[in-house]
């Protein structure tokens, strides 16, 4: 019998047992005060790195999304960017292009703010750690437009399932409905809620993100 994967599944075991899942209290960039935080900084080596771009790389596979470049948002797109296209590359799905902006303007060399691939008139795909609020998927559809380009689809690693701030909708809603772009997960908060209840001593932990959900969740 052929087994089917279950990317979210193991992406959630994989954060959570990496501890990329931080708890204490942090302030997230949409102002919300959370007692959870996926925190990007902790794919610190080169085989977390490696590990995290196969997940990118084979949910665009699972997912048959269709673009012509993959662009990262910076500040932490840039490395989840280049590693995707990477883990494509290694998986024999293909030899990909990639970009990526600077958060400053550069005004002299090279100048400009976007490295890599051009834009122009191509479908992009951006890449990116978490999706809370979806305002950065609005700035990086300005980004990308910008540069002549149509951001078509955005892959996030976790989707924390937060409400939308306009509408009754979700944020990932939201975002997709306002931007027109097609909107991606590896996972979702509540594939880690449900892998950290399996385990001995998270329970507490567990807790502290429902009660988050309860106030901020879809
Ligand atoms: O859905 P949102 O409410 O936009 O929140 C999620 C975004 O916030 C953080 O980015 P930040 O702007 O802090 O960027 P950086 O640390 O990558 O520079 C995070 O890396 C996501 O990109
Ligand atoms: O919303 C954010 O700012 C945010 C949430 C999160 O879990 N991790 C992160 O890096 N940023």
């Amino acid at each position: 019998m052929i087994e089917i994967r279950n990317i979210s599944k193991e992406f959630a075991q994989f954060i959570v047992d990496d501890g990329i899942i931080k708890f204490g209290e942090f302030t997230l960039k949409s102002g919300r005060l959370s007692p959870y935080f996926f925190n990007f900084g902790s794919f610190n080596d080169s085989a977390m790195l490696a590990r995290l771009g196969s997940f990118y790389a084979d949910t665009i596979v699972k997912e048959k999304i269709e673009f012509d470049i993959i662009f990262g948002p910076a500040y932490k797109g840039i490395p989840i960017a280049l590693t995707t296209a990477l883990a494509l590359h290694n998986n024999e799905a293909g030899n990909v292009g990639f970009a990526f902006n600077r958060k400053l303007q550069k005004q002299y060399g090279e100048g400009g703010n976007i490295i890599g691939a051009s834009l122009a008139g191509k479908k992009i795909l951006a890449v990116d750690d978490v999706l809370t609020s979806g305002r950065t998927i609005k700035e990086t559809k300005q980004l990308v437009e910008n540069e002549g380009g149509i951001l078509t689809a955005f892959l996030v690693a976790l989707d924390r399932e937060e409400k939308g701030s306009e509408t009754a909708l979700s944020a990932l809603e939201e975002a997709s409905k306002a931007y027109n772009v097609k909107i991606y997960v590896v996972a979702r908060i509540t594939d880690v809620v449900a892998y950290m209840s399996d385990v001995a001593d998270k329970e507490q932990n567990v807790t502290k993100i429902k009660e988050y959900l309860n106030v901020y969740g879809k």
